[in-house]
């Protein structure tokens, strides 16, 4: 059995078929892009794959365990879905212990040795509200892989990110990798995925038109 698999997924919004007969299998230690344009369905898919909406029809199994609305995960998943909410008037490092304390598995060290990959340590004191953009970018992929979360759902990483920082971001995707960490990456900017994805998939109309 592949560690991620979906099966007929299907998602009607209204009248609307956001996600149409996704079929897909998914081998640990990955990287597997998604490429499509605006409102292609890159982000209903990944809130499918991490149980955050009721799909219409189908079924999405991870590690032998089904993802539902209710359902309490077995795996440890990292994600970036949407605009991450952090609490703007803490720190970005109490921001990242809170988030931390949920699962209380990494302490301070563990999480300013990830603030590190991006230089986040040196502002790890600064309120996130002070926090440009791509400063917040970065604090969210660190969020997703400092608890050494085997499976990373990260919808548009770079957004905002400048060149030197997709770089970083490239050079930690193969880290990753290396270390058997599956990744699940969309993008409407191919150029990232082509550069770290081991195998991409389009995304059109709710459909996958080609891998
Ligand atoms: N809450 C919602 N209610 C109704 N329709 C929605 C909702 N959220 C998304 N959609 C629709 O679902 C479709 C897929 O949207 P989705 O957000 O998955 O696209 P996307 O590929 O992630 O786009 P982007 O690149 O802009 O992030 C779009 O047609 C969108 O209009």
């Amino acid at each position: 059995m592949s560690y991620l698999e979906l099966t007929n997924v299907t998602k009607k919004i209204n009248d609307e078929t956001v996600l149409n007969d996704i079929n897909l299998k998914i081998d640990q230690g990955k990287i597997i892009g998604f490429v499509g344009t605006n409102g292609s369905g890159k982000t209903m898919l990944f809130r499918a794959i991490l149980g955050l909406i009721k799909i219409s029809s189908g079924q999405v199994i991870l590690k032998g365990q089904e993802v539902g609305l209710n359902t309490e995960r077995q795996v440890n998943v990292g994600a970036i879905i949407e605009t991450p909410g952090f609490i703007k008037s803490y720190t970005a490092l109490k921001n990242l212990q809170y988030l931390a304390s949920i699962k209380n598995t990494v302490g301070k060290d563990e999480i300013i040795a990830a603030m590190k990959v991006f230089d986040l340590e040196k502002v790890k004191d600064k309120k996130v509200k002070k926090f440009s953009l791509g400063m917040r970018q970065k604090l969210a992929i660190v969020q997703a892989f400092m608890e050494k979360q085997e499976l990373l759902v990260l919808d548009e990483p770079t957004n905002g990110l400048d060149k030197e920082s997709v770089q970083i971001f490239e050079n930690l995707m193969n880290q990753l990798r290396a270390r058997g960490v599956t990744v699940l990456l969309a993008s409407h900017d191919d150029r990232v995925i082509k550069a770290v994805a081991d195998e991409y998939y389009q995304i059109d109309g709710g459909k996958i038109v080609s891998d």
